[in-house]
């Protein structure tokens, strides 16, 4: 095959654009991207030489080559790692097999034309993890020649970052890949800095990719004339290439020899995130089993959080030799925002993903690194100089950690007290759970909640009137998951998790007396039959004071926002029926009685039993099965009233 010109496939071409006409007032993280990628990349072919004894790959010096060419402007990153099939350069550069790139290319749209400020387009872009194509925000032309370690002839990819690229068969190619830029114009306003000046590249590697641990080694000038900046001394010997990475792995160093700074750029590596980490979490277990973790955690939810490609897990090293990204075994799926390296010293080199999950090394670190991040929560929620990094992370993860309270039933008590939920007790800011039993009235013995769509609807239903009579505070409850754990979890520090919208409640008010409910039974019996289609009873109601009725349903139920769930998800539920409350001091409910009383075979008893049943779900924020039927009886009583 010679060449062959294809098209970016349409999201990466759009990622392109934005990348070449990026306002990242930072270009210089393109040389980060590219070493990070060959980094990996030397990872991979270590990995696949060591699991596959006949590849026939080089594994014996392996490094990453840097280069620059003042006079043709160019610089170029070189690795001789794993390399990439014809296929895979145009599956992996071409395209973008992201699940959820769509909608975020929507939302930079819109930010734009909103006029959004260019910090949040960008952390909009960083999201997307762009390496390779950050390129482009300082080149106008790159070359990648690559050859996949075990096979035989490589390939030369090449693009102006426009529409297309080209790509031919480059038969001489080494193994790995080596990445040519052909720099824009130096641009100081712009911060786009002469990258072809081997003073600049040094400078960037340190501040950037000190702590890669495989050699970076820079190529000495082949002209050593005046090049501006670098010492050049031509009476010495031909320079050899120069490794200027130190190659400390950060998690080894003690803990107060690193700075932030250096943190945040292996955050960035291992993360692939453009920001900094909202928290960097160490540990390490010292004697019979050593292990040590440096674990982050991001300040941004990635896009993908809630897809199920989502990858998950830290990176897994034996003794600094790197074994596998993504190392599930390690991180439960609730906490799958974790990033970092756990790096234990008595495992196998070879050990595959299965057997690490039965590993019981494995297991223990697991269960410490799951309560490490568990208490830095609870430090970052009670830290006395402000919570502000709590909410953060609460704001972006708080979601997926709330799953654990279904999946991880042994620290189901760590996790309760690091969650926050909207309550009536504060409109703009959620409540912890501790916070809500300390402002808990006398009287009050349970954590009343209600579950639903939105904070609106909650707030206006009738099932809160009783409680906000009592001035007890209710726990909103708007996540999808909300509707799961509430059913899991029995109680906090003793105080069950009581529905406001299912059960009977008994707020310890006065009661119906006996007078009254004997005096409505025969209407209740009545409107149960005429109800039978919809729900499984009428009673009187303990929790209505301005309302004359609500819908509720049994301890245990499919409420209705799980109901609609499943239909969105194409299962079909059996239908719920649940319970019509009346309020028993409600001039409609007693009008009604006296209706009923004074001729039980009046046809309006029947029209007005549906209205009830249609005003009660209207009222929860619920939908009417049919909307034009209740219109019409509800047209007919009105109709009636002014005859
Ligand atoms: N030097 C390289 N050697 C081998 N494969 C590479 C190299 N550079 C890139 N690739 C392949 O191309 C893919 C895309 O690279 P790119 O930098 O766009 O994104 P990424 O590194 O996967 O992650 P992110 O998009 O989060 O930065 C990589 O996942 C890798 O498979």
């Amino acid at each position: 095959m010679s060449t062959e010109t294809i098209e970016f496939q349409a999201e990466a071409r759009q990622l392109l654009q934005l990348m070449i006409h990026s306002i990242y007032s930072s270009k210089d993280v393109f040389l980060r991207e590219l070493i990070s990628n060959s980094s990996d990349a030397l990872d991979k072919v270590r990995m696949a030489a060591y699991q596959d004894k006949d590849l026939v790959a080089d594994t014996s010096d392996l490094h990453i080559s840097l280069s620059t060419d003042p006079a043709a402007r160019t610089v170029t990153v070189a690795d001789n790692g794993i390399g990439m099939t014809r296929q895979e350069v145009v599956d992996l550069i071409g395209t973008i097999a992201k699940s959820g790139t769509g909608e975020l290319l929507a939302k930079l749209r819109q930010a734009r034309e909103a006029g959004g400020s260019e910090q949040a387009t960008a952390d909009l872009i960083g999201q997307f993890g762009v390496g390779f194509y950050s390129s482009f925000m300082v080149a106008d032309r790159v070359t990648m020649v690559t050859r996949k370690a075990g096979t035989e002839g490589g390939v030369q990819w090449e693009s102006a970052g426009e529409g297309s690229y080209t790509v031919t068969d480059a038969p001489d190619a080494p193994q790995g890949t080596s990445v040519t830029l052909h720099l824009k114009p130096e641009d100081t306003e712009d911060a786009l800095h002469d990258y072809s000046n081997p003073r600049t590249v040094r400078e960037i590697v340190k501040r950037y990719s000190d702590f890669i641990t495989w050699p970076i080694r820079m190529a000495p000038l082949t002209t050593p004339a005046a090049i501006d900046g670098e010492d050049a001394d031509e009476s010495a010997a031909p320079a050899e290439p120069e490794v200027i990475n130190s190659r400390q792995a950060l998690w080894a160093r003690p803990q107060s020899e690193v700075s932030e700074e250096e943190y945040a750029e292996f955050y960035r590596h291992v993360s692939h995130d453009w920001q900094e980490p909202l928290e960097t979490i160490r540990l390490s277990a010292e004697g019979t089993f050593e292990y040590q973790a440096l674990l982050f955690l991001p300040r941004q939810a990635p896009m993908n959080l809630f897809y199920r490609d989502s990858a998950r897990g830290v990176q897994l090293y034996v003794k600094r030799v790197f074994i596998m990204d993504d190392c599930e075994a390690l991180i439960p799926e609730y906490l799958r925002f974790v990033k970092g390296v756990v790096d234990a010293h008595d495992l196998s080199l070879n050990i595959s993903r299965e057997i690490l999950q039965q590993d019981r090394q494995i297991q223990l670190i697991r269960k410490r690194l799951v309560k490490k991040v568990l208490s830095t929560l609870k430090s970052m929620m009670t830290d006395e100089s402000g919570t502000e990094k709590y909410d953060t992370f609460w704001t972006q993860f708080g979601r997926a950690l709330k799953e654990g309270l279904l999946s991880d039933r042994d620290n189901q008590n760590a996790i309760l007290e690091v969650c926050s939920f909207p309550s009536t007790h504060d409109a703009a800011k959620p409540t912890t759970l501790q916070a809500y039993l300390e402002r808990m009235p006398e009287g009050q013995d349970a954590i009343y909640y209600a579950t639903g769509e939105s904070r609106a609807a909650l707030e206006h239903s009738p099932h809160m009137e009783a409680f906000r009579a009592k001035g007890y505070e209710v726990l909103l409850l708007t996540d999808q998951v909300d509707e799961v754990w509430v059913d899991a979890v029995p109680a906090f520090e003793d105080k069950q998790f009581v529905s406001i919208t299912r059960g009977e409640v008994d707020l310890g008010g006065e009661d119906v007396d006996a007078d009254t409910q004997q005096g409505y039974d025969a209407l209740l019996g009545r409107l149960t039959t005429d109800l039978a289609d919809e729900v499984k009873a009428v009673r009187l109601s303990h929790r209505l004071t301005d309302s004359a009725v609500c819908l509720v349903g049994e301890a245990g139920d499919l409420t209705p926002t799980l109901e609609k769930m499943y239909r969105a998800m194409g299962q079909q539920p059996p239908t719920v029926k649940r319970t019509l409350e009346l309020n028993p001091s409600h001039p409609l409910v007693v009008g009604l009685r006296t209706a009923f009383e004074a001729n039980a075979d009046d046809p309006s008893i029947q029209a007005t039993a549906r209205l009830l049943y249609g005003m009660a779900l209207l009222a929860e924020g619920g939908e009417l099965a049919e909307p034009a039927a209740f219109v019409a009886a509800l047209s007919d009583r009105l109709a009636a009233t002014l005859a």
